[in-house]
């Protein structure tokens, strides 16, 4: 339930997937290269080095800006926040202050009763991401720190949203719709780790709020909201005051703890950086064509497809999703929402797989052979269990297509003809349930079917078995 007092606003940090770092040449795709080897003098923040914006990253947030419906100012600034900490050698992070690139936006979200509201976006800005350091604890030596710069800056966007969220799954539901949109518009690569990092900040109405710093999924958002309502509530009830404070989410643990860190606005020294102009890209804004977005497409899949609001709801909330849906839809549109929606995501996330690995030519096939009547539902998913366990990464081509799964594990749907044997097979076998049957329990059907399901290990079709099962009884009738 929703409650009027819980009182959540979020600043989220997403890494844009620009080619290039925010204020060098070098390369982001350093995902599985050695640590440093993504770097240069800028990046690096090696003094002397003058940075110089990318405009892919520009385009990007303005790109994100323009979907959230926010508004660009004709001027915006870059600014050093300073702080001294090793993933950022310069002393200095540019980011930008009280100038953003863009301000004021909403986005829609459906509230715990399933109603949509809007939440206002405050202002996005655009910033560079620190290096990455590792904490090395061992038992017979001092603790140290590694630190690799390849992600040293990679650009992010801050999007800080008003205190409007209601709930941590009001809030889970909102980060679920932003990056479905930051995916939907190609400037965020979701999958990627440390792509999304988020500050949840949360107050009980009347009482200071708490920052819970740096959380990366956004299942952690909703556990450390839900924490800190149960601690923020323990101690109003006991008269206790909430400090305003910043506090840290332990991910293993579902717990938050305060830290110590004294860092206020003060303490950042902001100022304008110096070495980069102003930005006067307001203009841009108009040139700006967006793609189909979430909500759009969930429309016309109702519309074009027929299929429900929940199944369309399903299938468009990730775009690689969505694209594969659309790319199978063709052999029966109600058919393929249920298989994509109900069965082949679950499938898919029991084995830990990802979309992208399941051949969309070989589920249209299997999604044939079900519209066709050529095997059951049931054989269908062993079919695509069979599919899932063996042919993923093999070339499509030399991967067993599912027509011949059924003709090698004799799945074909058994025809009437041949489960009549079975069905006097078993009727002779459970001369109890029988009577039972002709005593009025109907119930008994559903077993007697069931022994024939067993025989024929799923491949008759459950109406037509029902069918002939009520027959077979009516004859065995005085
Ligand atoms: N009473 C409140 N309860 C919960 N959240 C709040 C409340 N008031 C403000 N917020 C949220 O706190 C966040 C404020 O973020 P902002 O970046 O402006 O300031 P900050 O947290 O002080 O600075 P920093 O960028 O250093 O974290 C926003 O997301 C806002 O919605
Ligand atoms: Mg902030
Ligand atoms: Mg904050």
């Amino acid at each position: 339930m929703t409650d009027k007092t819980v009182i959540i606003g979020l600043e989220i940090h997403c890494q844009l997937n620009t080619k290039t770092k925010l204020f060098c040449g070098c390369s982001t795709d350093f995902q599985g290269d050695e640590p440093n080897t993504h770097v240069c003098p800028i990046c690096l923040g090696l003094p002397g080095a003058m940075p110089r914006l990318n405009k892919q990253a520009v385009l990007y947030a303005l790109k994100v800006a323009k979907a959230l419906k926010l508004t660009v100012p004709e001027v915006s600034e870059f600014s050093r926040k300073n702080y001294f900490y090793p993933d950022l050698p310069k002393g200095y992070q540019i980011s930008q202050y009280d100038k953003p690139i863009a301000e004021k936006g909403i986005m829609e979200v459906d509230d715990d009763e399933g109603h949509p509201k809007n939440i206002r976006i405050t202002r996005i800005h655009l910033e560079e991401d620190p290096g990455r350091l590792i904490h090395k604890t061992s038992r017979d030596r001092a603790g140290y720190s590694l630190v690799d710069y390849n992600r040293s800056s990679i650009p992010l966007i801050e999007i800080v949203t008003e205190p409007d969220l209601r709930s941590p799954k009001e809030a889970r539901r909102f980060l679920n719709k932003l990056r479905s949109t930051l995916e939907y518009l190609e400037v965020f690569d979701g999958e990627r780790e440390g792509s999304i990092r988020v500050d949840a900040n949360i107050s009980i109405k009347g009482h200071n709020r708490v920052e819970c710093k740096n959380i990366s999924s956004y299942k952690g958002v909703e556990k450390a909201l839900n924490f800190e309502i149960t601690r923020q509530r323990n101690l109003i009830r006991k008269g206790q005051r909430i400090e305003q404070e910043t506090r840290h989410f332990l991910e293993g643990r579902g717990i938050t703890t305060s830290s110590r860190s004294k860092e206020n606005e003060n303490d950042y020294r902001y100022f304008p950086e110096p070495d980069l102009r102003p930005l006067r890209v307001s203009g841009w804004i108009d040139d700006i064509v967006l793609p189909e977005l979430p909500d759009a497409r969930r429309e016309r899949f109702i519309a074009q497809y027929g299929i429900s609001e929940n199944h369309a709801r399903t299938l468009t909330g990730d775009l690689k999703v969505a694209n594969f849906y659309e790319s199978v839809a063709d052999a029966d549109p109600a058919i393929a929402a249920i298989w994509v929606a109900d069965i082949l995501l679950g499938e898919i996330n029991y084995r830990s797989m990802r979309i992208d690995d399941v051949p969309t030519m070989n589920i249209g096939d299997l999604i044939a052979l079900i519209r066709d009547g050529t095997i059951t539902d049931k054989s269908g998913v062993e079919v695509l269990r069979v599919m899932l366990d063996h042919c993923i990464g093999e070339d499509v081509e030399t991967c067993e297509m599912p027509a011949d799964i059924v003709t090698r594990l004799g799945l074909t749907k058994a025809a009437g003809d041949d489960f009549t044997a079975e069905i006097g097979k078993v009727i002779a076998a459970n001369p109890n349930a029988v009577a039972d049957y002709h005593a009025g329990k109907k119930g008994a059907v559903n077993f007697l079917v069931g022994q024939v399901m067993k025989a024929t290990r799923g491949r008759a079709d459950p109406k037509e078995l029902n069918t002939a099962m009520a027959d077979a009884l009516k004859e065995t009738e005085e």
